[in-house]
């Protein structure tokens, strides 16, 4: 099982690789992978296990994270009504790849973090607000969806890892909380 041992931080080399885009049909392991790294972030969200298990609430991880070059994300994105026990988006995708995205751009509002970043890093992480990606799931099934608002904002985190971008490279040094015109701020 994933635990916070397992996830790599900043000055680790891998963060800063491009990761190897993985073959078809998965390898066991490749599949083994996916799985554990949803049952990571669904654990990362349980209050008792995150406690027992000391894990910090997370919604994405990258396979770089884990020390692996490889391009596999899981994602699990909770609905943002308390209400609604099923998640927005909740899956493992392998070679994920933006086709095309939106003008328009946007942001968290309160900043963007990172498992792999033991530090506070202020400031807009200003992103695509609409993006069209496609993946393969853990069966191999080819997907292609549109994705906005939060969900975009998490895939388009996720994927930089694979490219070894980290979220504070998109913040404007000079001023951290510069908004051009038209850039939508996500609650
Ligand atoms: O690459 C992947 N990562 O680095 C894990 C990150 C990914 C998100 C950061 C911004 C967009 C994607 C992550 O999840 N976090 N960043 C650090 C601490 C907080 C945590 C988080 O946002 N938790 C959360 C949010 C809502 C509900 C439940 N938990
Ligand atoms: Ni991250």
């Amino acid at each position: 099982m994933i635990t916070m041992d397992n996830i790599i931080r900043e000055g680790n080399p891998t963060l800063r690789e491009v990761a190897e885009e993985v073959c078809l049909p998965l390898k066991e392991e490749e599949i083994v992978l996916g799985k554990k790294m949803l049952e990571f972030l669904k654990n990362s969200q349980d209050p008792e296990k995150a406690e027992e298990l000391h894990l910090r609430g997370g919604v994405g991880l990258a396979a770089p994270q884990l020390d692996i070059s490889k391009r596999i994300i899981a994602v699990h994105v909770p609905n943002s009504d308390p209400e609604i026990a099923e998640p927005t988006l909740s899956t493992v995708m392998y070679n994920p790849k933006i086709l095309s995205h939106s003008i328009q751009e946007a942001c968290l509002g309160e900043g963007e973090g990172c498992l792999s970043v033991d530090r506070e890093v202020p400031g807009y992480v200003v992103r695509h607000a609409k993006i069209t990606i496609s993946y393969y799931d853990m069966d191999g099934k080819p997907h292609k969806i549109r994705l906005k608002n939060y969900e975009s904002i998490v895939v388009q985190h996720e994927i930089d890892h694979l490219n070894g971008v980290m979220f504070y490279d998109h913040i404007n040094e000079k001023n951290p909380f510069a908004l051009k015109e038209g850039v939508l701020v996500i609650k």
